[in-house]
């Protein structure tokens, strides 16, 4: 199958402006990709102008595809390097499912056929489970079907802003550079947050340039009943602009508009009704920016394994560690049985949240502000817990799982968002005597090579004695 598809993005190898210090960036050669790697980019060897080999990471590529290439940047133990020419196609791919796929950085796989995609991800599951120690065979057996979100769901995005000479940009970060791609189709971002992104450009368009120049990224939130905005920017906004935002926001009846400034706390500039979620059929108050699973039906994905793995946990007492604002606290607590859940998060503002919400529905939870990275639960507070469920950020949750191994329940429900340490937090487990049960991996960002882990792991009493 022969393309000489030539790349009209490709910068071609010889860029005058910038000091080159590495002399092999704008390297070009000629090479077949070999795999597809963990973040999703085909890799493939090429020849250094020294004889030396050199790896390089090509994205929007096949397995077998022949292409010419030109090296980018330094990435780990290579180069990120841009595609010049697509020589000869090794399969079909599929068709972009939106019209920026080349230039956005946003998707990595679109150009995967569903089952190689669907493929592609199961393996990475299985990868990270026997990562954990655990054989080819039986991580083949322990990981279940992906289940995917459906394209046009996610429900949370941030979107970079550039404001000058080239207009008004409000998108993604393009591949290999910092210009702001002006997304006008998503084929993965729910179409609410499209609208907003459209009204946003268009309202930007309108303001004065010094004031719009000062928005760096805004962040928009799907809650039940509206869109959160958070608006990052260099600078206060002033008088114009508030008033202006408030308007924007009753136009577009945006449930709140927040306005944030370096770390400083995010202000409401718009505040018209407070945004929530229902867990459980209960409203839980959503935090400007707060954390929530990234499609609403992950989440339920997620939910769905929880509950079916208490069907045979008999769990009364739970701790339900990095909360958050209680997406699976309430599922714990509430799901078939009643049992007593111990919510433990560090993020004050979803501490309060969760516990309004807690008040206002008599749930049986308590929710604790700790953080457990620097203080996580010990010998006694894990007395007489019947099953710990533990949702980190990317950086896993190695010392909590130190602590786990040696005093841990019977049952642990572990949940991840980077395979990476899920491998070493499962490790830590298993060398301490638990046996992994099950693994479902969650997509929830579609075409992109992130994947969610959810994992059953059981530490029979006859184990410790
Ligand atoms: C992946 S989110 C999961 C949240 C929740 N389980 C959910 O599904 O909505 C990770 C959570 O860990 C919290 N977190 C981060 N570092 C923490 C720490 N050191 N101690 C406790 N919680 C932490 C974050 O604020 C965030 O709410």
């Amino acid at each position: 199958m022969k393309h000489h598809h030539r790349n009209p993005r490709a910068r071609g190898g010889r860029r005058k402006s910038a000091p080159r210090r590495d002399p092999l960036i704008g390297f070009e050669a000629t090479t077949t990709i070999r795999e597809i790697g963990a973040r999703g980019d085909g890799i493939a060897s090429i020849t250094g102008p020294d004889g030396s080999s050199i790896i390089a990471y090509v994205d929007c590529v096949l397995p077998g595809d022949e292409v010419r290439v030109a090296l980018r940047q330094k990435r780990g133990d290579g180069y990120g390097a841009e595609l010049i020419e697509l020589m000869t196609r090794s399969a079909p791919a599929s068709a972009p499912r939106c019209s920026h796929y080349e230039s956005c950085g946003g998707c990595a796989l679109q150009h995967l056929d569903d089952d190689s995609y669907r493929d592609w991800k199961r393996q990475k599951a299985i990868t990270a489970v026997q990562r954990a120690g655990i054989d080819p065979d039986e991580a083949e057996e322990l990981v279940g079907a992906v289940e995917i979100s459906p394209p046009a769901s996610r429900r949370r995005a941030g979107f970079a802003v550039h404001v000058g000479a080239t207009g008004v940009h409000v998108g993604f970060h393009g591949r290999f550079s910092h210009t702001v791609v002006n997304i006008t189709d998503c084929a993965v971002l729910h179409p609410d947050l499209m609208a907003f992104r459209d009204a946003f450009e268009v309202f930007l368009g309108k303001c004065d340039p010094d004031a719009a120049k000062a928005i760096k990224e805004v962040f928009v939130t799907r809650a039940d009943n509206g869109l959160d905005v958070v608006i990052h920017a260099g600078v206060e906004p002033g008088l114009d602009m508030r008033q202006d935002l408030a308007d924007f926001s009753q136009d577009l009846d945006l449930a709140r508009l927040s306005w944030k400034v370096g770390d400083a706390n995010d202000e409401p500039v718009a505040a018209r009704r407070t945004p929530t979620v229902a867990f459980e059929g209960i409203d839980v108050p959503v935090p400007p920016g707060g954390f929530l699973q990234a499609t609403q039906s992950g989440e339920a994905s997620l939910v769905n394994a929880i509950k079916t793995a208490l069907q045979r946990i008999p769990a009364r007492h739970v701790a339900d560690l990095f909360c958050g604002i209680g997406s699976f606290t309430f599922a714990l607590a509430l799901g078939g049985d009643r049992r007593n859940v111990v919510a433990v998060e560090s993020d004050p503002r979803a501490v309060r949240s969760l516990q309004y919400a807690v008040g206002q529905s008599s749930s049986p939870i308590k929710v604790v502000e700790r953080d457990l990275f620097r203080r996580p639960l010990d010998k006694t507070d894990l007395s007489g817990l019947d099953l710990v469920l533990f949702d980190p950020p990317r950086a896993g949750a190695l010392a909590q799982c130190e602590y786990l191994a040696v005093d841990g329940p019977e049952w642990l429900i572990a949940v991840s968002c980077n395979p990476a340490t899920f491998s070493r937090d499962i490790r830590v487990l298993r060398n301490g005597g638990y046996e992994l049960k099950q693994v479902v991996p969650v997509d929830q960002f579609l075409w992109s090579s992130h994947l969610e882990l959810f994992a059953v792991l059981h530490r029979p009493k006859s184990a410790l004695s």
